[in-house]
């Protein structure tokens, strides 16, 4: 059976015309049955979760740019068009986040990432200076926490990101025998270990002490949602699994980390409470240089409670340890991955880094990072191919239009980042791996939310130039070091989109080193 027939068979189809009565009565066509509680994702039932992304990709290009499925009686409208998504996500009323999102709920609580409406305007305010609050609990948090994510910390940050590099190397070398390796849990370790010292300001040193428990927490309740995700259990039934309590411990243990490390930052922050404030003085504050972490401008902002509460610092700082984390490694791994198996590209970002840098190992300023122009079209043009995050959800708050059908408040939105990157009216040979797709020339006609590897609009990703240094200088040094082949092919690879999109079987690569010095 052809993978297209597959996926016909197995996923229902229901496109529909909402212009008839402006509903979505008529939605459900063929002879696939919408069921009373799982609607029509009964059809997804029994795909094994090797197959799930691919069968799902798909149906979601066959049936491009608009289709709609059903989630028990919810319709669930899937857009891959840039139009479409331009008007999701330009419009400040429809910044609800969708279902998927539930199952993060316990762990990131209601943080900027999960929060919809009044709270997410609030946070988002606080991480946000002076954009257009308007005195909403959402706005607020956004603006509170957009400061922490200036050029400044950012630039802050930047010897953290060199630390952790040059720790990655010296495990890497040991590896660097020709052999093939799975590079992925290096890259998780020293991502973990850079969003502890920059969010916490806390060294937990994944990369050293693989027993870390807090470490071991955040990869089992990982685990534990991704499993939830595959296979969901209502929560009645799952509370009582060993799964379930084995979640509920972990929960525990990561909030109980959480809360000791915010009241230790709070008791440091009232010690030195005026230098802080002030700003003033460049002096050791905690023990070493003087290096704000995300919590250390929460807890300015926060105003002793009143602003924010422990909870919801806790709530932020889980968000940014798991947003900042699994992301960035998901997206270094591919490059790697590409790179590996276009040595031609490779040889260029390797000639373009070996100028910039000269005879060091890894880069120390941000200027030499803007240098690179050419890893960052590659960088961008593997967050095409392989977005970190392939599917995102909104649930409408109002009515919408979208091309010649309605779509009523009730709906859920999914913004397929993935296929729309895929879209060969969009991307010639969109398969083809090929960064000067991302020289300025090449861009000037793109419709501008063809591209959303970071979404759009109000909630697009507050983290992005973040990852954008934190790559730059993981992979530049790394290519700097290492040949880097890949085994595995783009052809073959196997994805799952699991919390984030990544290769099933990791990235298995071969490391040679470099002829040149260091
Ligand atoms: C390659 C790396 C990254 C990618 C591809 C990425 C992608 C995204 C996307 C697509 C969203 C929108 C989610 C949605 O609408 O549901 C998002 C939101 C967010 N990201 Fe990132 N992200 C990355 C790195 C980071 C990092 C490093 C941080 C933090 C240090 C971060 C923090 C956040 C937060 C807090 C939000 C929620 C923003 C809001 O709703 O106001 N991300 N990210």
């Amino acid at each position: 059976m052809s993978l297209d027939t597959k996926v016909k068979s197995r996923i229902l189809i229901c496109l529909f015309d909402a212009t008839a009565d402006k509903t979505l009565k008529k939605a459900t066509t063929g002879t696939d049955i919408r069921l009373p509680i799982v609607g029509t994702k009964y059809k997804l039932f029994g795909i094994k979760r090797e197959d799930f992304f691919s069968v799902a990709i798909q149906y979601v290009l066959d049936n491009a740019p608009i289709f709609c499925t059903w989630h028990g009686s919810t319709p669930e409208i899937g857009i891959v068009k840039p139009e479409y998504f331009e008007i999701v996500t330009n419009n400040a009323v429809h910044i609800k986040k969708g279902r998927l999102y539930k199952l993060l709920l316990p762990w990131l609580g209601e943080g900027l990432l999960t929060s919809t409406g009044n709270k997410w305007h609030l946070h988002r305010r606080l991480i946000t200076p002076a954009i257009f609050c308007i005195g909403n609990k959402w706005h607020l948090h956004r603006r509170l926490i957009t400061p922490a994510f200036h050029f400044k910390i950012l630039e802050s940050f930047m010897d953290v990101f060199v630390e952790k590099t040059q720790t990655l190397l010296t495990g890497l070398d040991g590896m660097s025998t020709g052999e093939p390796f799975n590079i992925y849990p290096y890259i998780t370790e020293c991502a973990l270990d850079v969003i502890c010292e920059t969010a916490m300001g806390v060294p937990i040193n994944a990369m050293k002490n693989k027993e870390n428990p807090y470490v071991k927490s955040v990869y089992i309740i990982s685990e534990l949602i991704l499993g939830r995700f595959i296979k969901p259990i209502p929560e009645f039934i799952y509370k009582h699994t060993s799964q379930g309590r084995l979640f509920q411990r972990t929960l525990e243990s990561l909030h109980q980390f959480s809360d000791k490390v915010i009241a230790e930052r709070k008791e440091a922050l009232r010690k030195s409470c005026k230098c802080v404030l002030e700003r003033k003085s460049e002096d050791d504050i905690f023990g070493r240089k003087k290096r704000l972490s995300f919590l250390d401008m929460l807890l300015e902002a926060s105003e002793d409670g009143k602003i924010i509460s422990d909870r919801e610092l806790r709530e932020e700082v889980n968000t940014f340890m798991f947003a900042g984390h699994d992301t960035t490694t998901a997206n270094i791994c591919w490059n790697l991955f590409l790179l590996g198996n276009y040595p031609e590209i490779q040889e260029l970002v390797f000639e373009e880094v070996h100028s910039i840098l000269n005879d060091k190992l890894t880069p120390t300023s941000i200027s030499e990072l803007s240098e690179m122009k050419y890893l960052e079209c590659v960088i961008k043009e593997t967050l095409r191919l392989y977005p970190s995050m392939p599917v995102i959800m909104r649930q409408l708050e109002q009515e919408i239009t979208l091309g010649e059908y309605k779509i009523p408040a009730t709906a859920n939105i999914t913004l397929h980042i993935y296929a729309l990157h895929r879209s060969p009216e969009i991307y010639p040979n969109p398969n083809k791996f090929d960064p000067e797709r991302f020289f300025p020339e090449n861009t000037q006609n793109r419709h501008p939310y063809a591209y959303v590897p970071f979404s759009a609009g109000a909630r697009n990703c507050i983290g992005q130039k973040f990852a954008l240094y934190e790559e730059k200088t993981i992979l530049s040094s790394l290519i700097n070091r290492y040949k880097i082949v890949a085994i595995e092919t783009p052809e073959k690879i196997r994805m799952a989109a699991d919390l984030v999109l990544r290769p099933i079987n990791g990235t298995v690569l071969k490391l040679e080193r470099r002829v040149f010095g260091n």
